[in-house]
């Protein structure tokens, strides 16, 4: 994986946000937060994870504000080369900054983060931000951040991804993922040594294999041999791996997407469902020669992190008011949830595979009693152990997880063990309490804010030694639900059945997530999973109700209550006259194809609509997807339709790149009920298309997937191919491009004229500008092109190899690179800050005021500005989704 493009991202976050701003707060009306609260320092203090002589240290740490804390993000090899600017550029810089008459500490990397692509800086960001001496340290930050190269994260948060052992090729599932700063490592780790492999396959495929035709003559399918006996060579080098990204806030889990967009990884799906039901993912049924088809395949993880939601009180150094609103109650409310994410996840992980388990809290009954009550119900430590991870990490400062703890009830009691409170539990459990079978605990991993000057973590590991079969959620681990809830599950309840009790929330689970075959005991239905008390069928309606409150508790006790989705998800169907919610609940198998020629919904009737059998649901238009938006409710999916291979736009895209054969073919996929490419055409990788096209209209809520590859463009000549290669497709196809598409550059200097001149003229006299391409691009056909950055030695060369997308147009060429982006690569490459120059724009008005443009241009009668206008426009957008080609046109 390369470096992934990347827009408008982040780089507010360094100068303090952009945006509209209210009048600022005079200084006077700052008040500092309080930072005490008797019952957090009550519980930690007599809980016995401090010395005595921590103690000041640990309080007087939480109390002080967090370090800055970053990541060098995307492939292993250009995060270093940015990270080395920050080494050899900057940090002597800062090093010789005083401020008040003090030196400055300049950011520091953190000695167990692998190459030192993780950095801490002491000084607060308000200095960064205003002392003039940092400047131009600031600007680095901000268009890096804004480029997609640097991640701010917390250190604590970094450690979970880390000790996943995760390497290229395995399949992830991320449970509770957004905003997904964890999501990006692991994408990162699944694309591991991708970019050398690919290297590696492409120089053997160029000197033995030019198309598909190996040195015998003989076709070979495009198959390549594997290079070594292990590793993920399997398709070409490309990772074969996948990372399944979810959380149940629809929003949150496009702030994900947004996230991670940088990263342009095929291989990341974004899903949205509780995990602690998380649906079954179906895979296409097995074809072996040598035995009869597999049909019901469900897909099982190398990998799961379950990084739940928690009380947070391991962030008070960032977030105030965990001082404010810190209650013992939190951390009990949460415990029934954390609990049945874990064991989802170990139920979702192949056998062999690891669990991590993590949390910003430090409380016992969030942290080591999850661990021990998820252990518990899945079999005990014969079927899940601990792993010890004593020498992972080194340098990490740490304190063993705990093997005994007290529990603070609501009102602030301190009780020792479940004995002392069963008469009369209130809302404690026996689960929240030690267990009594001895487990190794301490090989739990906890990390308090003294220790290295971070926030306050807990993080186990653990591995997945066999298959599991979930006990019952038993008494010991499940609260009362709130009366609100209830009647919630009262509601679900009063739903009409078929007369056998079957038909409410369950049966819509069971939709989602269909038993599976008998080979693997655990895979029952999702809510025969989580609860498997329930008998089908014959259960007494106070079973049943308990069931349902306790799944409806989840909710709640995540402060999440889907009362209208849960009524949705039991709504009968089937009927040829039935009222629907838009979007459709899941599973209702609706036909959301949209004929030609029906008119579009009116924007207000996107709430309901009357679906029967011969009027069909009507897409929503994009004003009612951008209303549904704007009104935070969920709005509908565009469906994902994969293109037959010899599709003819595809054709055209084959032959105008001369696309080597080697390249996957059956990928591409759009993202709207006709299944036409129409705007964009987007790459999954083959594990993503078969997951998307097995679970087509199952009720599985996929909210993203795949990588824009190419965009339609408008052309300025009939046989000029209208598909431009986006930037964010660019590192996965580029090396597969043909010798016709490609312009080859070799020095600074040349390219710093493409990044400062958005549109260089190549006509008349233009191209001699152009220097070492000069020529190349007078000749190159018109459209698309990929512009290889060769690496070099000397002054004017290159110290690292990279590619960028180039459109030549009828007089032009152009760059196509954000704004943004071209600015961090002038300040990275040349460390200069540039305007940008606009060519085009200055001929068209020299053309206005009647001016001779350009005296070495005469006899050129067509000097307007190319269309290369409309194509910055559009890379510029911040979300190109919303741009029509075409739209920008000059009149
Ligand atoms: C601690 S945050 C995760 C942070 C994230 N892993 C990261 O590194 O950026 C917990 C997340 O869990 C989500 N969440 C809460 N309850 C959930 C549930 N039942 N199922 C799935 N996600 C849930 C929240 O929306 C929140 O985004």
């Amino acid at each position: 994986m390369g470096r992934r493009g990347g827009g408008k991202r982040g780089g507010d976050r360094w100068r303090g946000g952009k945006g509209p701003r209210t009048q600022p707060p005079r200084r006077a009306d700052y008040e500092e937060p309080v930072k005490t609260n008797a019952q957090f320092e009550q519980y930690y203090n007599q809980l016995g994870i401090l010395e005595d002589v921590e103690k000041e240290d640990f309080w007087s740490s939480l109390r002080r504000e967090l370090p800055n804390s970053f990541r060098f993000t995307g492939s292993k090899g250009h995060a270093i080369s940015v990270q080395k600017i920050l080494k050899e550029r900057y940090i002597p810089e800062i090093e010789s900054i005083e401020h008040n008459r003090a030196a400055v500490e300049a950011p520091t990397s953190i000695p167990w983060f692998p190459h030192q692509l993780a950095w801490q800086m002491t000084t607060p960001k308000h200095v960064v931000r205003k002392f003039a001496p940092f400047k131009s340290f600031q600007q680095f930050l901000v268009s890096e951040t804004s480029a997609g190269n640097i991640s701010r994260q917390e250190i604590v948060s970094m450690i979970p991804p880390l000790l996943m052992d995760i390497r290229s090729g395995m399949v992830v599932l991320d449970l509770c993922a957004a905003p997904g700063s964890k999501t990006a490592q692991l994408i990162e780790m699944v694309h591991g040594g991708e970019e050398s492999r690919i290297q590696k396959v492409i120089r053997d495929s160029k000197l033995h294999d030019q198309r598909g035709v190996s040195p015998d003559g003989k076709a070979n399918n495009g198959q390549i041999e594997e290079k070594e006996e292990h590793g993920d060579w399997s398709d070409q080098g490309r990772s074969t791996g996948l990372v399944v990204a979810n959380d149940v806030d629809y929003k949150r889990a496009h702030m994900l997407i947004h996230q991670t967009k940088r990263l342009n990884s095929p291989n990341l799906l974004v899903t949205n469902h509780d995990a602690t039901m998380y649906p079954s993912i179906k895979l296409p049924s097995e074809n072996r020669s040598d035995r009869k088809p597999v049909q019901n395949r469900y897909l099982k993880f190398d990998r799961v992190l379950a990084d739940v939601p928690c009380s947070g009180d391991g962030t008070a150094r960032k977030n105030a008011n965990v001082w404010k609103d810190w209650i013992p109650g939190n951390a009990i409310g949460l415990f029934p949830t954390q609990v049945r994410i874990l064991v989802r996840a170990l139920q979702m992980t192949k056998a062999g595979g690891r669990v991590v388990y993590s949390t910003c809290s430090m409380n016992p009954v969030e942290d080591e009693a999850v661990v021990a009550a998820a252990i518990e119900r899945c079999g005990g430590p014969a079927k899940v152990n601990i792993v010890d991870c004593e020498d992972q990490l080194p340098g990490l400062e740490r304190k063993p997880g705990l093997k005994a703890w007290n529990v603070m009830d609501r009102l602030g009691s301190i009780h020792d063990s479940w004995a002392q409170v069963q008469d009369d539990p209130g809302k404690l459990v026996e689960g929240m309490f030690p267990p009594e079978e001895s487990l190794p605990l301490d090989r739990c991993i906890r990390v308090y804010p003294h220790l290295q000057n971070t926030g306050g973590f807990f993080i186990a590991v653990l591995e997945k030694k066999g298959e599991i079969r979930a006990k019952p959620e038993s008494e010991s681990q499940r609260i009362e639900p709130k009366s609100s809830i209830v009647s919630a599950a009262d509601k679900i309840r009063a739903q009409p059945t078929n007369g056998s009790l079957t038909a409410t929330k369950i049966d819509a689970l069971d939709k989602i997530a269909p038993p599976q075959a008998s080979e693997d005991a655990e895979n029952l239905s999702t809510a025969a999973r989580q609860n498997q008390e329930i008998a089908p069928n014959v259960e007494p309606v106070s079973a049943r109700k308990h069931e349902l409150e306790d799944q409806a508790d989840t909710y709640m006790s995540t402060k999440r209550i889907k009362v209208r989705d849960e009524v949705d998800e039991a709504a009968p169907r089937g009927g040829e006259d039935r009222e629907v919610h838009w979007p459709p609940p899941p599973g209702a198998q609706l036909d959301v194809s949209r004929p030609e020629t029906a008119a579009l919904p009116e924007p207000d009737s996107f709430e309901k609509k009357t679906v029967t059998a011969s009027n069909k649901p009507l897409e929503p238009t994009a004003a009612d997807y951008k209303g549904k938006r704007n009104s935070g409710q969920q709005p509908f999916e565009e469906p994902f339709k994969y293109l037959a291979t010899d599709h003819p736009e595809l054709q055209t895209i084959y032959n105008f790149y001369d696309l080597n054969p080697h390249f996957p073919r059956d990928r591409f996929m759009v993202r709207n009920a006709t299944g036409q490419p129409v705007k964009a055409i987007y790459y999954t990788t083959g594990l993503a298309r078969d997951i998307l096209t097995t679970n087509e209209a199952t009720g599985l809520k996929f909210v993203h997937c795949g990588i824009k590859m190419f965009v339609k463009q408008d052309v300025q000549r009939e046989n000029t191919c209208r598909w431009r290669i986006q930037t964010d497709g660019l590192q996965v196809i580029e090396a597969w491009v043909g010798e016709e598409r490609v312009v080859r550059l070799w020095k600074k200097s040349t390219l710093k004229t493409l990044l400062v001149e958005m549109f260089p003229k190549v006509t008349g006299d233009g191209w001699k500008g152009l220097g070492e391409i000069g020529e190349r691009v007078r000749d190159i056909d018109l459209g698309c092109c990929i512009l290889r950055v060769e690496k070099g030695t000397g002054e004017d060369a290159f110290s690292e190899s990279f590619v960028l997308a180039l459109w030549r147009s009828l007089h032009s060429l152009n760059l196509m690179l954000p704004k943004e982006d071209r600015k961090a690569m002038l300040l990275r490459l040349y460390n200069e800050i540039v305007p940008l120059q606009d060519g085009s724009k200055a001929r068209l008005d020299r053309k206005r005021d009647g001016a001779n443009a350009n005296p070495q241009n005469d006899g050129e009668k067509d000097d307007a500005p190319d269309r290369g206008n409309d194509l910055q426009a559009i890379l510029d957008a911040t979300s190109d989704e919303e741009v029509i080609p075409g739209a920008h046109d000059e009149t």
